[in-house]
């Protein structure tokens, strides 16, 4: 770990995730020679490729206005580099390699022939008009289409990242290199989208959780949900746990937290998909449209009794003080939407409690699980059924289920999900890289 952070000073984002996963694979590999002999986890945490650039484009004003974007080519040991695009103003190439790293184990883990990769810019579409963004997509894409491919990288959506701005980088993709193949992934359904794919990462993060619990024995039904964000993860999980029976109390966005004590209905929930998607409006003025919530300016939701939490906005979103207060009040099991969204201080404090704790590399994966079905059907040049893929999704998160079980249980039964996902993501992608000699 002195090496990592040697090599990657100023990127606390990715150190922390390499050092979270170093933890567990030093035991893992400690009397297995051929890991060890060939460096297989540094080589994993040392990108392939870092491609980063100048993104001009032109405001409304006739202002001309400078981006940096990049592309994260972290592995592609097992399939194409494979990873969101997330526009945000906290991007930068500390964010983007940690995203990386862990969309390497997360790809692995599902079971598919993806590698891990990951992108975006420090761009803030807070505030633009429709025209900007789309003069920023295709400003953007105007570079990156050199570097991806349907063989080669497939992007996706992230945070700033939806239906929306995919077609804007589609369209500019196509007009630059005429060819029409699945080169982004959330696309849209006419042009060779996936169903299923914007609900995937929120209704699969609630299928592990539900997998989880049952291995005790319990199941959602009249549990209380705290989930944070109110974006396509967020909202899609709240779906899910009503659906399964669970009476989901709150929402956030970074202003602060919606506290609903009478449960989100599906009502609401579609109220706020179009306040974020349509209105791109603030969380808050939940409580002007449903009163009895109430809203909690610049604070996070983790101090809400519940029995399941869901974090689903960003990453260290939650503290070792916040997972304390969880336990304390009598959460038992947590599962990441979001990527890498607890802090290594929270982790510690979850396996120490014993709590049911899913890292994102496994819960949130079904998001990059039903993309790397989009691109299956678009080698075929098909569109599969809603059914199927609904199957497919449930299938393919019990799976993973499976892995971390296999590779993180432990004394007394207590599972260990982060060292599970951990070995099973490392162990796939190392035995590949080792089939491959040092290359
Ligand atoms: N969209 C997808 O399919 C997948 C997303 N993820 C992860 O899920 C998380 C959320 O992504 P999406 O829902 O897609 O993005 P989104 O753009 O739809 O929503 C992001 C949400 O997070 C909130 N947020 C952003 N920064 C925040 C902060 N500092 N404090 C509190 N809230 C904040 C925003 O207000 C918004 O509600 C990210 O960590 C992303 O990497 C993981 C797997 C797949
Ligand atoms: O669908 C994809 O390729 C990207 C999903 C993603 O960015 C993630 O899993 O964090």
């Amino acid at each position: 770990m002195e090496g990592v952070k040697r090599r990657n000073p100023h990127q606390p984002e990715f150190v922390q995730a390499v050092q979270e996963v170093a933890e567990d694979i030093f035991d893992f590999i400690r009397d297995k020679a051929d890991y060890h002999d060939q460096q297989i986890l540094r080589r994993i945490a040392e990108p392939d490729r870092i491609v980063s650039f100048r993104v001009c484009w032109e405001d409304d004003r006739g202002n001309v206005r400078v981006q940096r974007g990049w592309r994260v080519q972290n592995n592609n040991a097992i399939g194409p580099y494979k990873g969101g695009i997330r526009f945000h103003p906290s991007v930068n190439e500390s964010v983007l390699k940690f995203l990386a790293f862990e969309q390497t184990f997360k790809n692995a883990l599902t079971g598919l022939p993806m590698g891990g990769g990951k992108g975006g810019a420090n761009f803030n579409p807070k505030g633009k008009s429709v025209r900007e963004i789309m003069r920023f997509c295709q400003s953007f894409m105007t570079e990156l289409y050199r570097h991806i491919g349907a063989d080669v990288d497939v992007p996706a959506g992230d945070i700033g990242v939806g239906a929306r701005e995919i077609g804007f980088m589609f369209g500019q993709y196509k007009r630059i290199t005429n060819h029409f193949t699945g080169v982004l992934t959330g696309k849209g359904l006419e042009y060779g989208g996936s169903l299923i794919r914007p609900e995937a990462t929120g209704y699969g993060a609630v299928y592990f959780l539900a997998e989880m619990l049952a291995v005790k024995g319990q199941d959602l039904t009249g549990k209380t949900a705290v989930i944070s964000g109110s974006g396509n993860v967020a909202t899609h999980a709240a779906e899910k746990l009503v659906q399964q029976g669970a009476r989901v109390v709150t929402l956030s966005d970074s202003a602060g937290f919606v506290h609903d004590p009478a449960g989100l209905t599906q009502e609401k929930i579609d109220w706020v998909k179009a306040h974020k998607t349509h209105r791109r409006g603030r969380i808050e003025e939940y409580v002007e449209a449903f009163p009895g919530a109430t809203f909690h300016s610049g604070q996070t939701p983790w101090g809400v009794p519940c029995d399941v939490a869901l974090p689903c906005a960003t990453q260290n979103e939650l503290s070792g003080d916040d997972a304390k207060a969880l336990v304390a009040n009598g959460c038992i099991a947590v599962a990441e939407g979001a990527n890498m969204p607890t802090d290594l201080a929270g982790v510690h404090v979850f396996k120490s409690a014993r709590t049911l704790f899913a890292p994102g590399k496994a819960a949130n994966a079904g998001g990059v699980a039903v993309s790397g079905l989009e691109m299956s059907q678009n080698s075929e040049r098909r569109s599969w059924k809603e059914a199927e893929l609904q199957q497919m999704l449930k299938d393919i998160m019990a799976g993973i289920h499976q892995r971390c079980v296999a590779y993180g249980e432990g004394e007394g039964g207590y599972i260990d999900y982060v060292k599970g996902a951990n070995v099973a993501g490392f162990k796939k992608v190392g035995d590949a890289m080792l089939a491959f000699g040092v290359v």
